[in-house]
C-alpha cells in the first residue's frame, strides 16, 4: 500500500493544544493521527495551539502512526497559519473540514503548495483529506473527490452534518445513512478512500461495535474516533479474522490454478467462487498484511 492508500481503520483526533495527549498517543496504536486546531480549541486559544503542536510535530517520534492535521475552515481568519504551521513542522496531511466545493480544496491546496515551497519540503509530498459536515458537501461530492491529486479521502462529520439537517445523531443510524450511502459510492468511483465519523458516546462500546460493523459492512476504510479506548473496538472489526485470511488465500490459489485449467466456475468451502472475487480475496490479503496479521496465519 502507498502512502495514498496506506491502512487507515483508526483516525484517532486530539486536541493539538495538549501537551498531555500529544507527548505519546502512538502507544495506542491507531493508524492515523489527527491533531485538531479546529472545534477541539478555542478561538482566544488558537495561537498557542498551533505553537504546541508545532513543538510537538517536530520533537515526537510518532512511529507508524499517520500525522494528520485539521486546520479550521477556509472561512475563518485562522486557516493560512494553521496549513504553515503544520507544514513547516512535517505534518503528513491536512483535513479539512465542513468543505463544501472543488474550489474549497483547491485553495487549501495552493496554501499548501506555498507552505512547501517556503519550507523546502518536497511539492507535492502533503496529503489532504476532506470532511462532509453539510447537506451542500454531500451533493458536491464528486467534484471534491476529484479536485486535487493529493486527495486521499472524505470523510463524513456527523455532528455538523446532522445540525445542517436540522437534526440530531439519534443511534439508529437513519439520519446518517443516506449520506454514508452516497459516500461510499462516489468515493469508490473516485477512487479515493472513504471514512466515518466520531462515535461520541464513549461508554457505549457495543454501540461502537454495531456502528463500526455496518460502515464496514457498507464499504468505508475506516473510521475517525476520539479516544483510545475505542481502537481495539474497531480495529478488530477492520482486521481480518484468521478464518477470512485462510479462506482469501485459498480463493486467491484455486482462481489462479482453474484458470490455468480452463475452469471458470466452481466452489471453495462450499461457496461459489469465479473470478470476480479474486479482487476481493486480494484486498483481505493486502489488509491484514498491512495490519500485520498476515505473517501469524502464514507462519502456522
Ligand atoms: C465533533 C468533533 O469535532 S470531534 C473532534 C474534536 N474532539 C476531540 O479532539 C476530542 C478528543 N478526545 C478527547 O479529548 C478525550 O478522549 C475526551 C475529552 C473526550 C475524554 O477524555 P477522558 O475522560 O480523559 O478519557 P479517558 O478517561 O478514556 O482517557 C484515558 C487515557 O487516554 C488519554 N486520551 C483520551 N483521549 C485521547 C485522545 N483523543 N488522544 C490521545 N490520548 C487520549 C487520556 O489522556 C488518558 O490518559 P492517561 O491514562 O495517561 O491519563
Ligand atoms: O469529523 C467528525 O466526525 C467530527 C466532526 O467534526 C463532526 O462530527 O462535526
Ligand atoms: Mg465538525
Amino acid at each position: 500500500m502507498n502512502k495514498k492508500n496506506r491502512l487507515r481503520r483508526t483516525m484517532m483526533f486530539l486536541n493539538a493544544q495538549k501537551p498531555t495527549l500529544l507527548k505519546d498517543p502512538f502507544i495506542y496504536g491507531p493508524d492515523s493521527l489527527i491533531f485538531d486546531l479546529e472545534d477541539a480549541v478555542a478561538p482566544e486559544e488558537k495561537d498557542a495551539a498551533r505553537f504546541v503542536l508545532a513543538h510537538a510535530l517536530k520533537k515526537v517520534d510518532y512511529h507508524n502512526c499517520e500525522k494528520v492535521v485539521r486546520i479550521n475552515g477556509i472561512d475563518t481568519p485562522y486557516w493560512k497559519e494553521d496549513i504553515r504551521c503544520a507544514v513547516f513542522a512535517g505534518c503528513d496531511s491536512i483535513r479539512i473540514p465542513k468543505t463544501e466545493s472543488a474550489e474549497g480544496v483547491k485553495e487549501v491546496e495552493a496554501e499548501i503548495i506555498k507552505a512547501e515551497q517556503e519550507a523546502g519540503v518536497e511539492l507535492g509530498s502533503t496529503l489532504l483529506m476532506a470532511a462532509i459536515e453539510s447537506a451542500l458537501g454531500v451533493l458536491n461530492l464528486q467534484e471534491i473527490c476529484g479536485a486535487s491529486p493529493r486527495l486521499f479521502g472524505v470523510a463524513l462529520s456527523a455532528g455538523d452534518y446532522t445540525k445542517d439537517l436540522h437534526t440530531v445523531i439519534t443511534g439508529t443510524g437513519v439520519e446518517l445513512n443516506g449520506a454514508r450511502q452516497q459516500m461510499i459510492i462516489t468515493a469508490r468511483a473516485m477512487n479515493v478512500q472513504c471514512f466515518d465519523t466520531v462515535y461520541t458516546d464513549l461508554d457505549d462500546m457495543d454501540g461502537l461495535r454495531k456502528e463500526t460493523q455496518l460502515i464496514h459492512d457498507m464499504g468505508f476504510d475506516g473510521k475517525s474516533i476520539i479516544n483510545p479506548r475505542q481502537i481495539p473496538i474497531v480495529h478488530s472489526v477492520y482486521t481480518p479474522s484468521r478464518k477470512d485470511i485462510i479462506f482469501a488465500d485459498k480463493v486467491v490459489k484455486e482462481i489462479d490454478e482453474k484458470r490455468a485449467q480452463g475452469i471458470g466456475v466452481f466452489t471453495v468451502d462450499g461457496k461459489m467462487i469465479d473470478v470476480a472475487f479474486y479482487d476481493g480475496a486480494k484486498r483481505t490479503i493486502a489488509l491484514a498484511k498491512a495490519a500485520g496479521v498476515y505473517q501469524e496465519v502464514e507462519n502456522d
